[in-house]
């Protein structure tokens, strides 16, 4: 029997559903979020069920409610708030069903090598091929198209696919029905046949009818999918808090919210279409439920983000500085945290290693302390509805004393990197708040001294997270940013208040110390919620001065 499997967009699992990557199990194509359970099969076959909808909050749970023949499979609604269908499909790809050359049974066996482990998880390696386009409009563009493919290459590495290949077009304008030309069109079904392609994925992002035409002209069983999915699929496999699950849950759900056109079409085909428009009003039901979904998301989300502030307030009524790690994906940031404080945060040379914030205390030789938060790294066309879900995450930056931007200046596309990084922090309101640069991996560049130089001609700090070269200047830097952000003091402090002195060191710099009959009185910067708190303990310095002044 033969299946066509068109990508059917399907909602994502609950953030509490085990998280499985999409190609996890061996079978044809499927969705990133199509998630199929194989059932028991004839000899050479698998069954497998798949999820084509979402039922009604509620719509009875049934395990088989209708089933109905279509060319020998059979469909049943079902499980858990989704529809789902059975089909049986034979244990080679569709294709491979209509004949079977040395060369195909020559994959099949090489497929076998095409299980990798990715995230302590084993997933099948599909072939990618990769598809950019510069555009007219595209000049304020960072990156050219084809680094932009170099960048989409590492990330479907990162989401463990293969690339096999990569194209890209000039247009003055992208097309409205297939993104790219009808010529270019061609040209990749082409390739896809050639170099067996199972999944083609665009550097910008596309509409639902551009995916579906596209889907259509390709042929069924190649599965499209944009820079978005690619990121949304990454982020999916990498969520290991509630948290960064709900959060992507989240923007998985909005992004397929548009794009919910095909879910339901298979049920007009299977009623050979006597039920004409059937399609759309489900449609519609899917949009409605979807919606209701993302707004119960949303409340859980803002009931984390609560929880979340509480701490944060707790942690802000002691008043060590914030300094915030920022910078693109894979630029050190969380290897610097790790080297600063002895932390274990996963670093590794895979985009998105971090997710969630980590913060950590560091305790520099003259005695003074700040907190350092590790965060999400940024990237390139950073899909709106990503740094929207993410914004809990990252108002944790927005409250900081201090940015550090975390640059890998051994990349060829580092000033790029820099662009991109100031472009999303332009969206976080942060423009008020003092940044530091630093430029990192200064052990892999062509020229370390000559990138010293230039650093100390820019202000910025040369370091390597991963030997620890220039960490001591890196903390002076930070000290003397903090200090530019903090407010000049001198306050009494009573003999009785020992712990307010040692929080003055700590998190304040003292510049001169005396002993009075009334207390200690310090001379100094201090971040400015201390400086409020030593109001009284100022006020008693002025009292003392006029005093003296007076005898
Ligand atoms: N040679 C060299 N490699 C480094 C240095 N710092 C980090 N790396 C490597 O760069 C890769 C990325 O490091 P991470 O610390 O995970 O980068 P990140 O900025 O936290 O990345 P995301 O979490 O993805 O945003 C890892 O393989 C590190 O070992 C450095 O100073 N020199
Ligand atoms: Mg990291």
């Amino acid at each position: 029997m033969r299946v066509t499997f068109s990508a059917i967009v399907a909602p994502p699992p609950s953030p509490s559903a085990p998280r499985r990557h999409p190609q996890l199990l061996k079978q044809p194509r499927s969705h990133p979020h199509l998630h199929c359970v194989p059932l028991s099969a004839s000899p050479g076959t698998s069954r497998i069920r798949r999820i084509v909808g979402v039922l009604e909050k509620d719509a009875p749970e049934v395990e088989t409610a209708a089933a109905v023949d279509v060319d020998g499979g059979e469909s049943e609604i079902g499980i858990n708030g989704f529809a789902v269908e059975t089909v049986e499909v034979a244990r080679d790809s569709p294709r491979k069903v209509l004949g079977r050359s040395k060369k195909m049974a020559q994959e099949e066996d090489d497929s076998s090598d095409r299980f990798k482990l990715r995230n302590g998880r084993e997933i099948f390696e599909e072939k990618a091929y990769l598809v950019g386009v510069d555009c007219r409009g595209k000049e304020d563009a960072l990156f050219s198209t084809e680094d932009s493919l170099k960048e989409l290459a590492q990330l479907a590495d990162t989401a463990g696919l293969l690339v096999v290949g990569s194209t890209s077009q000039k247009l003055a304008a992208p097309n409205p029905r297939t993104y790219i030309g009808s010529g270019k069109v061609a040209e990749i079904k082409t390739a896809i046949h050639a170099l067996d392609v199972e999944t083609v994925i665009f550097d910008d992002e596309l509409s639902a009818g551009q995916l579906r035409n596209l889907e259509k002209a390709f042929g069924g069983d190649v599965r499209v999918c944009d820079r978005t999915a690619l990121i949304l699929d990454i982020f999916n496999q990498r969520a290991a808090t509630h948290e960064a699950s709900l959060q992507v849950a989240l923007a998985q759900m909005e992004y397929q919210l548009p794009r919910l056109t095909k879910m339901w079409t298979h049920l007009e085909r299977q009623a050979g279409g006597k039920v004409k428009g059937m399609g759309e009003k489900q449609i519609e039901v899917d949009k409605r439920i979807l919606r209701t979904q993302i707004s119960a998301l949303r409340k859980e989300l803002e009931s984390v983000r609560q929880h979340r502030k509480q701490y944060r307030n707790r942690r802000l009524s002691v008043p060590v500085p914030v300094v915030s790690l920022v910078g693109y994906t894979n630029a050190g940031k969380s290897t610097l945290l790790n080297q600063l404080t002895g932390a274990d945060v996963l670093a590794e040379d895979q985009l998105f290693a971090t997710l969630d914030p980590t913060t950590r205390r560091v305790q520099i030789n003259n005695g003074m302390e700040f907190l350092l938060t590790d965060t999400v790294g940024f990237i390139q066309k950073l899909p709106t509805m990503l740094v929207a879900a993410f914004r809990a995450t990252l108002e944790e930056i927005s409250e900081s004393s201090l940015l550090v931007h975390v640059v890998d200046i051994s990349h060829p596309l580092a000033s790029q990197q820099i662009d991109a990084v100031n472009k999303v922090l332009d969206d976080l309101d942060v423009e008020l708040i003092p940044k530091l640069m630093v430029w990192n991996k200064v052990d892999k560049a062509d020229d370390p001294e000559r990138v010293k130089i230039e650093a100390e001609e820019k202000g910025a700090i040369c370091l390597s997270a991963i030997n620890g070269d220039g960490l001591e200047q890196f903390c002076f830097a930070v000290q003397a940013k903090l200090k530019d952000a903090m407010v000049p003091v001198e306050a009494c402090i009573p003999y009785d208040k020992g712990e307010l002195l040692n929080t003055i060191h700590q998190v304040g710099m003292v510049e001169g110390t005396e002993y009075t009959e009334s207390g200690t009185v310090i001379r100094g910067h201090v971040p400015l919620p201390l400086a409020r708190l030593l109001t009284p303990m100022r006020q008693r310095v002025t009292e003392l001065t006029n005093m003296d002044k007076s005898v």
